[in-house]
């Protein structure tokens, strides 16, 4: 008899429990792993996370806690779900910890600030751990909706296709259905530009503006997220994928995704400083235009959306006057 596949999920949050359940769900021995005992201790007892699904059942496969020892002894795959400017420190303290052959699984959808590093990178680097022991998991994979069980597909990405179709197999469930990748650089890209692309039109509607105004941002953002990916060895086609195009429709339609909601707010009218005050999840957007614009500075790539949003979230710019220059850029041919 084989024995099940064992799971250690490394933050609390949504996506981390939300997947976790999707690997319990799947047949996996998951174990959470939280920073606060209080949280863990009502994950164990109350078989729920009151923090973020107080609704949700969590499943008896599931069981959480505060040692991070604990949670990596024997894990098969190590999931991170951290917010992504956390991961260098948090992962230097788990590093000595990991199962030996672990595949290391990042959720995240950031670029880190200062290295204009993917998660990827900088896990290997931390970890050092090879890139085929490396995958991700991403697409229109909003938590919530995750944690009601209601039908999403998904990329998981390895550069060790192998390695990917095992993630596969321990993360398909009746609601939940991975497609495999080998394109990390593009699966990564797209999470991340996704995340600049869904303040943009959050900005947008905050503004007041309509689905003319949506459907460009949506559409210009995946010609810079493609530009990028192309400039950075990416399949172009990772970004009319679930990575690319369906993760951008799900954040930049649902009310559910943070950097939608978070722009919302500062098209609105409210200061970064308020908008930041009623922010209570993760919007990686918020750090990650800018390392996005690193990045595309650095492989000589336009992404005027991208630029804008920096402009408004970091140096203060009136979405108005933003606007405005957004749309007084000189013109060209959609593609080339
Ligand atoms: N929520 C979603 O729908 C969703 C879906 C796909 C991908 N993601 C990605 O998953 C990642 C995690 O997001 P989330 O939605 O779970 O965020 P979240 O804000 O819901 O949870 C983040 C978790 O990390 C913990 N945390 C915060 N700072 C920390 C630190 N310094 N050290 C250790 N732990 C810390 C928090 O306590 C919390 O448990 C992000 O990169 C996000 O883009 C989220
Ligand atoms: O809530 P957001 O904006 O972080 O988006 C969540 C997921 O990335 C959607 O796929």
């Amino acid at each position: 008899m084989t024995r099940p596949v064992k799971a250690a999920v490394f933050g609390t949050g949504s996506w981390g429990t939300a997947f976790a359940m999707v690997l319990a769900d799947a047949g996996c021995e998951v174990v959470l792993w939280g920073r606060r005992q209080e949280l863990v201790d009502a994950i164990n007892s109350g078989r729920t996370n009151p923090d973020y699904f107080p609704d949700v059942e969590l499943p008896a496969n599931i069981r959480a806690t505060t040692d991070p020892a604990e949670a990596a002894a024997g894990a098969d795959f190590t999931v991170l779900a951290v917010p992504s400017q956390t991961l260098r420190g948090n992962l230097a303290a788990w590093a000595p910890l990991l199962a030996p052959e672990t595949v290391l699984v990042s959720l995240m959808k950031g670029v880190e600030l200062g290295t204009a590093k993917r998660m990827s990178e900088v896990i290997e680097e931390v970890a050092k751990v090879p890139a085929e022991r490396i995958a991700i998991v991403t697409g229109p994979n909003l938590a919530a909706e995750i944690a009601a069980r209601q039908p999403a597909a998904s990329v998981v990405a390895c550069v060790d296709e192998a390695a990917a179709q095992r993630l596969q197999a321990a993360c398909h469930t009746p609601y939940f259905r991975p497609y495999t990748s080998t394109d990390v650089i593009g699966c990564e890209l797209g999470g991340a530009v996704k995340n600049v692309i869904g303040l943009a039109v959050g900005i947008a509607d905050g503004m007041g503006l309509g689905d003319n105004t949506k459907g460009s941002l949506i559409t210009r953002g995946l010609a810079e997220a493609t530009r990028l990916g192309l400039a950075m060895g990416a399949d172009p086609l990772t970004f009319s994928g679930l990575a690319g195009l369906g993760d951008l429709v799900a954040t930049c339609s649902s009310p559910l995704s943070r950097n939608h909601t978070f722009g919302t707010n500062l098209g609105r009218g409210m200061t970064l400083e308020e908008t930041i005050a009623v922010t209570k999840q993760t919007a990686e957007g918020v750090k990650s235009c800018q390392s996005v614009a690193d990045l595309a500075r650095r492989h000589g790539v336009d992404m005027p959306i991208t630029d804008t949003v920096v402009d408004i979230v970091h140096h203060g710019k009136p979405t108005l006057v933003a606007l405005k220059e957004l749309m007084g850029r000189s013109a060209k041919p959609e593609r080339r």
